[in-house]
């Protein structure tokens, strides 16, 4: 286990507001992460940060083998060098049937397998990256008319068939079946054993059954890390995040 991402006094700051505030903290490949924390501490801007949608005004990023830069890179160039990102809406294209969506997955410029698709038979791959998120019996299915939680499983299956490295999930169980949650920690886990997965998420429950290292980002820096129960223990926690979410879920 080494770290495959390094984030280092980053800062980003939205018209005076430092939004992230000399952030540092890394992830190990291949490790699972969940990152907390209140509405507003910049976990969404953290993501925007590492797939180079947004600049840091200070700090580096620095990821892989030869520890390049993020901050120095493209959008593009960043999702080339293997990461991926579930944003927190499903976007898969509802027209299409799930092995439709696979496919194109599979055939897309960042996936590995790309050069050698044509060669393949490309049914065998789509089915084989629906069976990573059970949807081997839905191949024929429009995307539009999965379940949420189905189509949120398209998603990540979509972006583990181009095999990141990197895999930057946010809010995943928001809007999913206890079932669909319980079903998605086991993907998650299970996605994390050869590769870095980031979530984000709000439900302590879905964090808990992830059973990994938490990372609390409070004013954009970060508070506390350990595992969930060390977090949940120290009072600065309990103060800005854990005190107001038993206030919220009352
Ligand atoms: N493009 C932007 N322009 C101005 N302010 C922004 C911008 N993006 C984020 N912010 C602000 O930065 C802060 C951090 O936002 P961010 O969305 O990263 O928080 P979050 O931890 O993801 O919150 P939530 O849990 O509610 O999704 C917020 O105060 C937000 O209003």
């Amino acid at each position: 286990m080494s770290a495959l991402l390094e984030v280092s006094g980053v800062t980003k700051t939205f018209d005076g507001f430092r939004a992230i505030d000399d952030l540092s903290f890394s992830v190990n490949e291949p490790e699972l992460r969940a990152i907390i924390g209140p509405n507003g501490a910049g976990k969404t801007t953290f993501m925007d940060l590492v797939t180079g949608k947004i600049r840091p005004d200070a700090g580096t990023i620095c990821y892989g083998d030869l520890s390049r830069d993020l901050t120095k890179m493209s959008e593009a160039q960043i999702a080339r060098a293997g990461i991926g990102r579930k944003f927190q809406k499903p976007t898969v294209f509802e027209d299409q049937t799930v092995e439709e969506n696979l496919t194109m997955a599979l055939a897309a410029p960042r996936a590995p397998f790309a050069v050698l698709f044509r060669r393949t038979d490309a049914r065998v791959a789509a089915r084989g990256a629906a069976a990573r998120v059970g949807l081997e019996d839905r191949m024929q299915t429009p995307a539009g008319v999965l379940s949420h939680g189905q189509k949120q499983w398209l998603e990540i299956g979509m972006l583990l068939a181009q095999e990141p490295r990197l895999l930057l999930v946010d809010e995943p169980a928001a809007g999913m079946t206890s079932a669909e949650r319980e079903r998605t920690t086991e993907m998650l886990v299970e996605a994390a054993k050869t590769r870095a997965v980031v979530v984000i998420e709000h439900d302590m429950e879905f964090v808990r059954r992830l059973n990994c290292r938490v990372t609390v980002l409070h004013e954009g820096h970060a508070l506390a890390e350990g595992s969930l129960d060390h977090v949940c223990a120290d009072p600065r926690v309990i103060d800005v995040y854990l005190g107001r979410q038993e206030a919220a879920d009352a």
